[in-house]
């Protein structure tokens, strides 16, 4: 399905932000691994939460839902003897199970999206693994991956973390549940660092008890641990926001959206501090965010590392910014569902905007008076892109089509009903 995005001036209205994608997968994953009932309170649905919770059903939690919460009772620390394990395209679910994988005899993880997470690397994972005793088998560091866990016990781990914190955040699920105590040790940077704190938060309500070192590269877990069953409430979604947000500071708007706790340690809540350093007019209080957009942006410089899941929606708000913004130490937006500097950029220049990269930077030249648009836009099977090219079409001259738009729903499925409630002329068309 492809979506025709017609250029729109004002956008205005409320909406609640979507639930958080990467705090559901970490509580469906903490309820799955303990042993009693966990209750989570309003749960993200999307194609990456379901890939978690189908991949937690087959492990063997058990789950009801309802409109309101997810019940889970875990496996604690032995999953069922599954044989197969699909997580869509989801990275995430993907490398966080690889590593609770090491507790089954033999899984393989099936390669459903060979042209998005097919091409995604894992070896620094593989590698850590195989130190535990872990034997991984693998095509070149990619799908499909068979992990034959054996009784892995714990001690001393390396992992490198300069392609993905998913890796380290893997391991630090994995280790409690082992029999020995575990030290990791961070090699080669840490991208991503914000989301670790994401994880280690998430651990510690699970009453999971990690020591780490301040600058997140050292950790000693003992052996033994269990996570308890508990309650949990998911937060809204700052990363999927941020287009929504980017969308009302392109255009002439009056937008609130609801659910976004300043005090969240999603990096991507920069999202609003960099719109207020463009100089777009908002607030931020209780929650809630307010954009009353003018259209004009001023450009600035940005450490994009510490907001990975929101560079995309920046870029797209500086493409129509006045003078020349710069996001930099970006480089692991490669390793993404494409490489989010190259392919994203070719869309972008396709759209109109003028562009350049380098290995970790994007530079975006501004045109305040708007970009030609007028053609079609190739998603590359990422969410991301899908949502950056809709903020950029709402203020094109003529109107964008992006192919296969449906990829949306890898983490926002009612991302375009989102828009629409806010005025935008976005349609969906076969
Ligand atoms: O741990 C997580 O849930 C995530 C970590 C980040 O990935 P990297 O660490 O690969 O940058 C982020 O981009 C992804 O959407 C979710
Ligand atoms: C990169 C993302 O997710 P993942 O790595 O989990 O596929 C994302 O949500 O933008």
């Amino acid at each position: 399905m492809d979506v025709i995005v017609t250029p729109t001036p004002k956008l205005q209205g409320e909406i609640q932000a979507l639930s958080s994608k990467n705090y559901t997968t970490r509580y469906l994953l903490v309820a799955a691994l303990a042993e009693g009932t966990s209750t989570i309170y309003y749960p993200a649905h999307s194609e990456d939460s379901d890939a978690m919770r189908r991949c937690i059903s087959d492990l063997g939690a058990t789950i009801e839902e309802d409109d309101e919460k997810i019940v889970i009772t875990g496996f604690g620390r032995h999953p069922r003897d599954v044989k197969e394990l699909d997580v869509g395209n989801a990275g995430a679910v993907l490398r966080f199970l690889m590593a609770i994988a090491a507790l089954c005899p033999e899984v393989t993880f099936i390669n459903r999206y060979p042209d998005s997470l097919g091409k995604r690397p894992h070896d620094d994972l593989i590698d850590s693994l195989g130190q535990l005793g872990v034997q991984v088998e693998h095509r070149e560091g990619k799908l499909p991956i068979t992990i034959r866990g054996g009784a892995p016990k714990g001690g001393k781990i390396t992992v490198s973390g300069a392609v993905s914190s998913q890796f380290l955040s893997a391991l630090l699920f994995l280790t409690p549940l082992l029999e020995e105590d575990s030290e990791i040790e961070v090699l080669n940077d840490l991208k991503s660092k914000v989301v670790v704190g994401q994880t280690l938060e998430v651990l510690e309500q699970a009453g999971i008890v990690i020591e780490a070192s301040e600058d997140l590269m050292h950790y000693r877990i003992k052996g033994g641990q269990r996570y308890e069953a508990k309650e949990y409430v998911v937060q809204g979604d700052y990363p999927g926001s941020a287009a929504v947000l980017a969308a009302a500071a392109v255009t002439q708007s009056d937008v609130t959206l609801h659910r976004l706790m300043e005090n969240s340690k999603q990096g991507e809540r920069a999202i609003v501090d960099v719109l207020r350093m463009m100089e777009v007019p908002l607030t931020h209080e209780n929650g809630i965010v307010h954009v009353q957009g003018n259209g004009r942006l001023k450009a600035l410089e940005f450490d994009g590392d510490k907001a990975t899941d929101a560079v995309l929606a920046m870029v797209a708000a500086a493409v129509f910014a006045e003078g020349t913004s710069r996001f930099y130490d970006v480089e692991n937006l490669r390793y993404k569902e494409c490489d989010r500097i190259t392919d994203y950029l070719n869309e972008l220049r396709k759209a109109g905007a003028n562009v350049e990269e380098k290995r970790d930077e994007i530079i975006v030249h501004g045109r305040p008076e708007g970009v030609e648009g007028g053609v079609e836009i190739n998603a590359h099977y990422d969410h991301r892109v899908i949502m950056a090219l809709t903020v950029v079409g709402l203020r094109a001259k003529a109107p964008l089509r992006i192919k296969d738009a449906h990829h949306v729903a890898k983490s926002y499925p009612i991302f375009f009903d989102h828009l629409k409630a806010l005025g935008a002329n976005v349609e969906w068309v076969e």
